[in-house]
């Protein structure tokens, strides 16, 4: 059986948690909650079986098998980076994080110290096996579009390009490289960012961005060309209801990465 420390329990990690709790090979010892907030997430596991232990820090003696990060940038930073330096192999959903400047170094010199590795999860978009082999035969572009209902960019600068409660056709509010994306829209860059580490980097991966008042779908679409030929993948996710910025894909994602690690045939 495998042992899991989960970081942040909310939409993501309640999810994750649901179609773990009858899986006999993996067991989530502990949930890492941010401080105050242990006694909401403590209330969100009640129904649970064997509800994980809520902690806010990991036990200095603990040595879980797999840490899962579902919280946030900011967990990166503080849990994410001790574990590694603890030799904890560690699994991220938060990949639009790594486009903060010198992260990708210190997190890869804390996995050599450490003597483990890091998992990027592809989260809400398919195709990155695709990708990244296509990019070892030299890719030429990248052109990522996202799609998303109207109110999934409240509080982001989508706000100041147009009027997010009265628009009625798509609009679209940002064009540009996954850089500045990541930038600008960091809850909302995680597949700009995901795309750019498997394919040309954060400054030759083209980005726009669409607020959409008809869909009820985050809609990611992209569009590879290179030495390999041409693909392109095109996935309406369906929003999770605890959180419309978040496709639920972004919780199958996490279970099928944790269950390669533990069965037998990885797929
Ligand atoms: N790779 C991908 O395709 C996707 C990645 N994400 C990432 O996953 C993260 C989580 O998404 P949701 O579960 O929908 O968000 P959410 O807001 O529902 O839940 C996040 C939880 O993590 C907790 N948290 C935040 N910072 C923490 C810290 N430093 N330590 C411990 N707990 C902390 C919060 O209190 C909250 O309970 C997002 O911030 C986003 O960056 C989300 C969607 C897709
Ligand atoms: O669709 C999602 O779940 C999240 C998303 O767009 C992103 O962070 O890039």
């Amino acid at each position: 059986m495998l042992h899991i420390t989960m970081i942040g329990c909310g939409a993501i990690g309640v999810g994750v948690l649901e179609l773990l709790e009858n899986d006999p090979q993996l067991c989530v010892d502990y949930v890492i909650a941010s401080e105050g907030s242990e006694a909401l997430v403590r209330q969100r596991l009640a129904s649970f079986k064997q509800p994980p232990q809520v902690l806010t820090a990991l036990p200095a003696d603990a040595r879980p098998d797999l840490l899962v990060e579902c919280a946030g940038h900011r967990a990166i930073e503080e849990h994410v980076l001790p574990a590694l330096e603890r030799g904890i192999a560690c699994l991220i959903v938060s990949v639009g994080a790594l486009s903060e400047v010198g992260l990708v170094e210190r997190l890869e010199a804390a996995a050599e110290r450490g003597k483990t590795r890091i998992e990027l999860l592809p989260g809400a978009i398919g195709g990155i096996d695709a990708l990244s082999a296509a990019k070892v035969g030299g890719l030429d572009a990248v052109n990522y579009t996202g799609r998303k209902p109207a109110r999934a960019w409240k509080n982001t600068p989508g706000e100041q390009a147009c009027d997010l409660d009265t628009i009625e056709q798509a609009t679209v509010i940002f064009q540009g490289s996954a850089r500045e994306a990541a930038r600008l829209y960091p809850k909302n860059a995680n597949v700009a960012a995901t795309l750019s580490l498997a394919g040309l980097g954060l400054d030759r991966t083209h980005v726009t961005l669409i607020a959409d008042p008809h869909s009820d779908e985050n809609v990611h679409h992209f569009e590879a060309r290179g030495a390999f030929g041409r693909f392109e993948l095109s996935l309406r996710g369906k929003p999770l209801l605890a959180n419309p910025k978040t496709s639920a894909l972004t919780v199958y994602s996490v279970v099928r990465a944790l269950g390669n690690h533990a069965h037998a045939i990885s797929i």
